[in-house]
Parts: C-alpha cells; structure tokens; sequence
C-alpha cells in the first residue's frame, strides 16, 4: 500500500508506506481492558477494604498508568514511514536547481565535546554528496576556544584532501575515524591507486589527529600577530563576538567559525542561544532557504543524506506538508543490549505513530528545516510582515531585514549577485551580539524558543503549532550516527536535562492544549506531545508504585487481590499480557532477549531517579528557588583502531564497562531507597514465613499476600544493579555516605509504617 505524493506520469521522489498495525493494535486494546476491570475493581470494592490507604493509592497509580496508556494507543494507531528515492531525483532535477543549505553544528566545551568527535562531525558534512557551493557550515563555539578554533582551520586543510577522495571513491562513511576505524574495513576500490591515495589519507588524518591532541595538551599561547590575536585573554562566558570565515567554496563549501558573544549580564539561552546566533549570521552570509542542524556528537553516515531530504522537499506538494525533515538519532558503538537504556530503540513504533499524525517531532539534531519555518511563519494563515514592522521581529541589522525580506518573497539567492562571506564578517557579527535579540521576537516567537533545556520539542511543538507537518525520513542506511552517553552518570544527566525540559514546555504557553485551541496543532498530535511532555510527571506514580508493596508487606496490609480470589487474574494477566506484548515489540525490532530485559528495567530506574530530579528542578524553578541549565553531556572518543592512531579509551576493553558507576551525587539516593525499603520489606516477610507452624504454612502464605512479594521481588531485580553497587568498592560502589543518607531514610518509613498503621 503506497500513497504516491506526485502524478502517474512521473514516479514519486517518496512514498508513505502504511504499515499493518492490527495486532498490536488488538493486543494494546486487550491491555486497556484489563486496566480498566482493574481500576472498576477497586472502585467497587473499595468499601470491602480494612485498610483503604494503600488501596486508594494503587487506584490513583492505576489511572495514572491507565492514562498513559491511552495516549500511547492514540499514538501507535496508524503506523507510517517515508522511502525517498535519491536516484529519481538525480534524474529529474538538475542540480543548479537544488537548493542551498545552511549547516549548523554546535559545540559547547572542547572537554566534555573532543575537539576531534566535533572535527568528525565538520569533515562528514563538508564530504557529503551535494554541491559544494551550495553548502556553508557554520561552527558555533560556545567555549570560545582557541583549540576548537585552530582544529577547524586544520581540518578545513585536511577537508581539501578529503572530500575529493570521498567523491572519487564514493566512499561510503565519510567521517574519518569510522573509516579507519578496523570495523569498516570494506575498501571501495582494489586498485593501486585508490590503495596508494587510501594510504595517503589514513597517513594525514592520523596527523590531524595527532596536530590536535597535541594542542589539547599544552595552553594555548597568544601571539597578537596571528590569526589567534581574538582569543588572546578572552574567558569562555565574557568575550566579544568572534566569527572567521576559514575557507570559501573551493571544492568544499564554506567553512565558518562563530563564538558569540559572551557576557555574564546577559543569559546566553544555552543550545537555543547558539542555534539563534547561528540563524542570523547564516543569514546575513549566504542565506540559504534550508537549514539542517547537527549536534557535534553526530556524523553523517550516508552521503546521500542531502539528497534524500531533498526527495521529501521536491516531492511534497504543498510547502506545508512539511515544515521540516528529520532523520532519526541512531548510535555507533552503543553498549551492547543498551545496559543504561539510552539508545532510544524501543522508540520506533512510537515514532512512526506520531509521523502518521501530523509528523515527526524536532530532536534537536539531523534535522532540515525551512528558513521560513525557523523564521516564524505560518502554514495557514498567509501574513505578511510589512517593512518597519521587521525591526521589531528581527532586529536592527539591514543585512539581516535584507535577507528575512528575500526569504519571505520567496526569491531565491542569486549566487553572482551575493557577496561573499568574508565580504560579511563586520555585519555579520551585529548580530552575535549579546544584546541583538533585546527588544526583538529571537526566542519568543523566532528561531530556537527559549525558556526550556529541550529547546528542541519547545520549537518543534510551536512549528506544529502554526500548522506545520514534518516528515520523518529513514534511509535504509542509518543518515546519521551519534554517541549515546556511555555511562550511568552521563546517561542519568542527559535524562536528567530532558525531563526538565519537556516539563518546562508543558508549564509554558505552548503547552499541547493551548496550541491545539488556539493554533494549529492537531488534537491526535497534541495527545503524542502530551505523551512526551508527562515524562518528569510519571516519576510520582512510580515511585509510590515502587513503595506500595513494602509498605503492605511491613503493614500487613494488600493493594492486591489476594492469590486465592478471582481478581487476582486482573493484574496477573495485566503483567502476562504486557510483559509479552512488549518483548513481542523488542523481538521485532531484532532485539535480544537481555536487551528487553535492560529496557525493562532502566525504564523503572529512569523514571525514578533522573526523571524524579528533572521533576524537582521544575519544581524548584517554578516556584522561583533555581534556574533550569542546560548540563552538557560527557562524550567519549572511542577509536577501534588497532594500530595506534588515536589511543583507544582506557575503557575499550573493561568488561565492566555495562557496569552502573556512582558518584556522591544526590540522584543516587532515591535508587538506593526504593531498593534498601523493598529488601527490608522482604526479609521481614521472610522472617514472618520462618516463624509458622509447617501445617499452616500454606494458609499463612495465602493471607500474607503473594502478589505483593512478587511485586517486591520485581522491584529489587529492576534495581539490581543497585544492590551490587551496595558491596562494590570504588567507582562501581555506591559511596558510603550515600548508603548512610539512604538508610536513615529508609529505617525512617519503615518505623513509621509500623508506628501509625
Ligand atoms: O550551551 C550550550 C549547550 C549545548 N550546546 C550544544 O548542544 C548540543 C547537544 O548537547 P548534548 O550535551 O549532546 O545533549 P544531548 O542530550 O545529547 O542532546 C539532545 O537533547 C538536547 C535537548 O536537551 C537537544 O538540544 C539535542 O539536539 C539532542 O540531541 C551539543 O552539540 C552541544 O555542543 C551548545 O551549543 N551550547
Ligand atoms: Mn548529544
């Protein structure tokens, strides 16, 4: 089944291909059954209970679970993806009729960011298969370092070498450390030559490689003669706007560093901040209508990236119909089976679900977006900004009120008739000043929306909003590859920052129910939002969820059915059902049966520790106790090359390296608690089973409440890396002090279940 988005005459640059979805769809349907007998039980028997608290609270999780469920259905419904055909479009479209893109990768500490992984990112780009001089790459540097700043100008060197190669040999992973890396070892060409020109490129990259490393190592030293003059006692959160164009279109596309400027009187907005700046130089330089983003964790991994987002900007009809193009985050070097939950595979379904809505929602990286989208404008209403009124939207600069003007007409850049970039340096920098956006619509209703860490979902949903649809684009050969944050901490900041920031949206005015009143939003895709935003929110019913069987086991008290009754086949058959259908999920997606279980279970401890926390900072925020930041998240340089360039991390090789490793953070606490009450709730119950007589056991063992044992049981082996973190030495220990802080807590809950029950 195919939807074909051009006339018969001429084949489709894309298909929607609808997928089957009827037995989830039946399976999903038998689930919510099951919720809903569950919580019609206990309204009805709610007066039958000696101890209604516990029931009351296992109601109020139920709904909430019941909830949630709902809008995943809602979601999942219809199940789409978009096929692209590059090939068709080399065919029919010329290509001085492509369109000129601006790209953006941002990088905000060479530390936590490697100089080089970003460097990877700025050499996949510049090599992809598209017309050089149609393409500018803009760097944003919110470090301001020299050291990213001298490692760009020698990679644009290495760039000239190879992006030549890459085209000639239609290489196929196009960032460097891949390619060398011994796990892509297919060689395009057997001939001398290409053996010869191969050598040659391993041999000048692994010299850029060093050239950097070097640099990181010793301080930069300032010599006011050189092109370094502009970093010379500059400090990376008070410094003026630099930008320098490093090369311009010879064989590559323009290269261009921007750090803006910086000054702590005034908030920089973070990656929204970056990505503003960024709009408003690309503008005022080379003003391409497309702009794709890229985090600097991110490479290309297909060469006909630029191509295949293209088949979706040809073939749609109407401009509308897509408001942007994202491809999916995939990740290289995952961890295998995904221990820390991070890898976003068990997404999918939820994906093309939201993509048969209204589209696809912004990830904040590889993405191709409209300048007029960014800019603003919306799909439905047709308004037209007169000339005055751009000062107060755009601000001052005439270079920039030029460029939006030519953008809103429509008119396409006359490439003879523009400037180049260098030509633009002193104008451009007007506007990567702090206090350019003062007084003007940047942030509020331009550009990256401020006021939330996930930038992204804030834009997107606002883009949704003025009547956009997006398209998902998912080339058989992953588009891009990133790193998934490779450890517990990292992985639990990342987390972290998302739920905060997704529950920021919800507490804005954009929040789901205010744009689909007010704007464009659809309803169905204003529920899938909603689906997101709740992530932070789900931390409380969780978590009492978590407790619930403790505290009935230490009470003696049930929020189940008992084992002997009826009921007892709701929530079993809930857990049966579910559990399968899940695994029956995974299993499709190629999952294995370790990689279900390690989604399972850091799905429980996301939620009830990074999420809980991103949950407090909200909180603190909106009562006005802190400001939400924006934690940059730890990459790490990993090269599988054996030979010796690029020293391999340390942790290659550590076999512990799916191990959880701690700090004396406070995010660890509520881990260890939810853990320490479960297992004291346990051995109590076990301590009760020794003292019955051995003809009674049976008849004890009903009344004492299996379910709820069985429900403790669960809880501890989710938090099983926990309990081992209990006995561990070291950074794979929990700290001490943590252990103490959790279990005064814990022997707190415990004594006052006892005491008022
Ligand atoms: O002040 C800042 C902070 C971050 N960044 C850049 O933002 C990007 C994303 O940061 P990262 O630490 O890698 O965050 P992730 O959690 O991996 O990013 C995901 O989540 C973010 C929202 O929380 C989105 O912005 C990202 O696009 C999305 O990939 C990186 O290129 C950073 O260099 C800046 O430019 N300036
Ligand atoms: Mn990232």
């Amino acid at each position: 089944m195919a939807i074909t988005s051009q006339d018969s005459t001429s084949l489709p640059l894309h298909e929607t291909i609808v997928h089957n979805n009827k037995m989830a769809r039946a399976i999903e349907l038998v689930i919510l059954s099951f919720l809903a007998s569950m919580l019609v039980y206990r309204v009805i028997n709610f007066h039958d209970q000696n101890q209604r608290f516990p029931w009351l609270l296992a109601l109020l999780c139920e709904s909430c679970f019941t909830f949630i469920w709902i809008l995943c259905i809602c979601i999942k419904w219809n199940q789409i993806s978009t096929k692209t055909y590059p090939d068709r479009l080399l065919n029919r479209v010329n290509e001085f009729e492509m369109p000129n893109v601006d790209i953006f990768v941002t990088t905000a500490d060479p530390i936590l960011e490697p100089s080089i992984i970003t460097m990877n990112t700025v050499l996949s780009l510049l090599a992809t298969d598209y017309p050089a001089d149609k393409l500018a790459l803009y760097l944003s540097d919110d470090a301001c370092s020299p050291l990213t700043f001298f490692s760009l100008v020698e990679t644009t060197k290495f760039a000239k070498l190879w992006v030549p190669f890459c085209k000639r040999y239609n290489i196929q992973v196009r960032a460097p450390f891949r390619y060398f890396s011994s796990s892509s070892t297919v060689l395009e060409d057997d001939s001398l030559e290409f053996w010869r020109e191969w050598k040659r490129m391993k041999n000048e990259y692994g010299n850029l490689y060093k050239k950097i490393e070097i640099a990181a190592l010793r301080p930069f030293t300032c010599d006011p003669n050189s092109d370094f003059a502009d970093f010379c006692d500059v400090h990376r959160s008070n410094h003026p706007a630099i930008i320098k164009v490093i090369s311009e279109n010879t064989h590559i596309p323009h290269v261009i560093y921007i750090s803006r400027e910086k000054n702590p009187k005034h908030h920089h907005h973070y990656k929204a901040g970056a990505m503003n700046t960024l709009a408003r130089v690309s503008a005022v330089m080379t003003n391409a209508p497309l702009m794709l983003n890229v985090d600097c964790d991110m490479h290309v991994n297909n060469p006909q990236v630029f191509l295949h987002a293209m088949c979706i900007v040809f073939g749609c009809k109407h401009d509308q119909d897509c408001g942007f193009v994202q491809f999916p985050q995939a990740f290289y070097d995952g961890l295998k089976d995904d221990p820390f939950g991070n890898q976003l595979a068990n997404l999918y379904y939820l994906m093309n679900g939201i993509a048969a809505i209204q589209g696809i929602v912004y990830a904040g990286s590889n993405c191709f977006h409209r300048r007029k989208v960014i800019y603003g404008l919306s799909a439905v209403k047709t308004e037209s900004i007169r000339n005055e009124d751009l000062d107060k939207v755009f601000g001052k600069s005439f270079e920039l009120k030029e460029s939006v003007a030519r953008i809103f007409s429509g008119l396409s850049e006359k490439i003879e008739n523009r400037k180049s970039p260098s030509c633009l340096v002193e104008a451009a920098i007007q506007t990567a000043v702090c206090n350019y956006e003062y007084g003007t619509d940047w942030g509020k209703k331009v550009g990256w929306l401020y006021g939330s860490a996930a930038e992204d979902m804030l834009t997107g949903i606002n883009i949704h909003g003025r009547g956009w649809k997006s398209v998902m684009c998912s080339p058989d050969q992953p588009a891009f590859l990133g790193c998934a944050p490779p450890t517990y901490p990292s992985t639990l900041t990342q987390q972290k920052r998302w739920a905060s920031g997704l529950l920021e949206v919800l507490f804005s005015d954009s929040n789901p129910l205010l744009l689909s009143i007010k704007g464009s939003l659809w309803f169905r895709q204003a529920l899938a939002y909603y689906w997101i935003l709740l992530w932070g929110v789900r931390c409380i019913p969780e978590l009492l969820y978590a407790f619930l069987p403790a505290y009935c086991i230490i009470t003696r008290s049930h929020f189940l059915p008992k084992i002997n009754e009826r009921a007892f086949l709701i929530p079993a058959g809930i857990f049966i059902i579910y559990n399968s259908y899940v695994f029956w999920e995974c299993k499709r997606l190629g999952m294995s049966l370790r990689m279900w279980w390690n989604l399972q279970r850091m799905g429980r401890v996301t939620v009830m520790t990074s999420w809980l926390f991103g949950f407090l900072s909200v909180m603190l925020k909106l009562t006005g106790l802190s400001e939400s930041i924006f934690e940059v998240t730890q990459k790490i340089y990993k090269s599988n090359d054996g030979d010796g360039d690029g020293d391999g991390d340390s942790n290659t090789n550590d076999k512990n390296i799916n191990r959880f490793t701690y700090d004396k953070s406070p995010t660890i606490i509520p881990g260890a608690v939810v853990l320490l009450v479960n297992t004291s709730a346990l051995i109590i119950a076990v301590f009760r089973v020794l003292k019955f007589e051995y003809s009674e056991i049976w008849l004890e063992m009903l009344g004492l409440g299996l379910g709820e044992m069985f429900c403790s049981v669960c809880v501890l082996l989710c938090f099983w890396e926990f309990f081992k973190g209990l006995f561990w030495k070291g950074k794979y220990g929990i700290p001490s002090s943590t252990i103490w802080k959790s279990g005064v807590i814990v022997l707190f809950f415990v004594h006052m279940c006892i005491r008022y029950v």
